[in-house]
């Protein structure tokens, strides 16, 4: 809780989600190819059908869902349409929504990202929201400010699960100045030591989270990181059909490991388009993910 408010803070909402299901994120990544496996059009109207199927599948069993921005903006206006129901429909249902928009602007226009997917009552508001720091941490201010006022959070990139996202976020460890990667972790840090001091009722996790590939996890400590201090969940995308495999997390963490919110997409979705299937294949993650905590 945020002091003078009851109101529980993101952190406080997504460890309860994690204690409560598990700490698997559902992605939701409609691609032509699934639309097509599920024997579904490649239009809005199939991209509805497969998110209230996704949906319906993942309520009651997983606490977080991550609907990828870009398969829904495919279909422009549409598209958003969908979206924007699909985020009212998985939160009545009970999860928190992570909308993976990778957002990052200079400020004043970072200021209107954080209005449409952060602000109450915008229709695209979730819980939370990605973005990318690549064009300095500070420009993401307003984000941060409107996410720590309204109880949500963002994922910041810092070490991405592809594999060329080292050859920025890598730069500077060569030459002991200390990597990319490594200044977000610390903005981060920083940023949740400062919200997180203001608190009545301790959190484990700030509202600032980061994303750091299920990939790549092992860079962070080779790289010197110590992902464990800055408080922030560990968005984790790369589970499936990236190749990482839930051992991967445990090994490539280490100390973080309770931090770690895995996502996986189409190592999930390939399942559908029959339900129980789904359901199934849904399971077996989080028994997974449940044996290894
Ligand atoms: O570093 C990153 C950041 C985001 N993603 C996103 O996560 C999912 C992964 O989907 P899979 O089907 O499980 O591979 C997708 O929406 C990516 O855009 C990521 O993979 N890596």
């Amino acid at each position: 809780m945020r002091e003078f408010e009851l109101v529980p803070t993101f952190g406080h909402r997504l460890a309860a989600a994690m204690e409560r299901y598990s700490p698997l994120c559902l992605g939701l990544d409609p691609h032509p190819s699934l639309l097509k496996a599920w024997g579904l059009d490649d239009s809005a109207a199939g991209l509805s059908a497969f998110a209230k199927t996704v949906v319906e599948a993942g309520a009651g069993r997983v606490g977080i869902l991550k609907p990828q921005v870009a398969l829904f903006e495919r279909f422009g206006s549409a598209g958003f349409a969908v979206l924007e129901k699909v985020i009212a429909e998985a939160q009545a249902a009970g999860m928190l929504v992570i909308n993976d928009a990778k957002r990052g602007d200079i400020g004043s226009t970072m200021q209107a990202y954080a209005e449409a997917w952060l602000a109450d009552g915008s229709p695209l508001a979730g819980d939370a929201l990605t973005v990318s720091p690549y064009l300095g941490f500070e420009s993401l201010r307003p984000a941060i400010n409107l996410a720590e006022q309204n109880h949500r959070g963002l994922f910041v990139l810092a070490l991405t699960s592809n594999p060329e996202g080292a050859s920025v976020q890598h730069l500077g460890d060569r030459d002991g100045q200390g990597s990319v990667a490594a200044a977000i972790v610390k903005a981060a840090e920083d940023e949740n030591d400062y919200f997180m001091s203001s608190l009545i009722e301790p959190a484990k996790l700030g509202p600032i989270g980061l994303v750091v590939g299920a990939t790549v996890a092992q860079q962070a400590q080779a790289l010197g990181i110590d992902l464990a201090r800055s408080r922030a969940a560990l968005l984790a995308p790369g589970l499936g059909a990236q190749g990482a495999t839930v051992a991967d997390l445990r090994s490539g963490f280490g100390q973080a490991y309770p931090q770690v919110v895995p996502n996986s997409s189409r190592g999930i979705l390939k399942a559908g388009p029959d339900r129980q299937s789904l359901i199934d294949a849904i399971t077996a993650v989080t028994d997974q993910l449940k044996e290894q905590s």
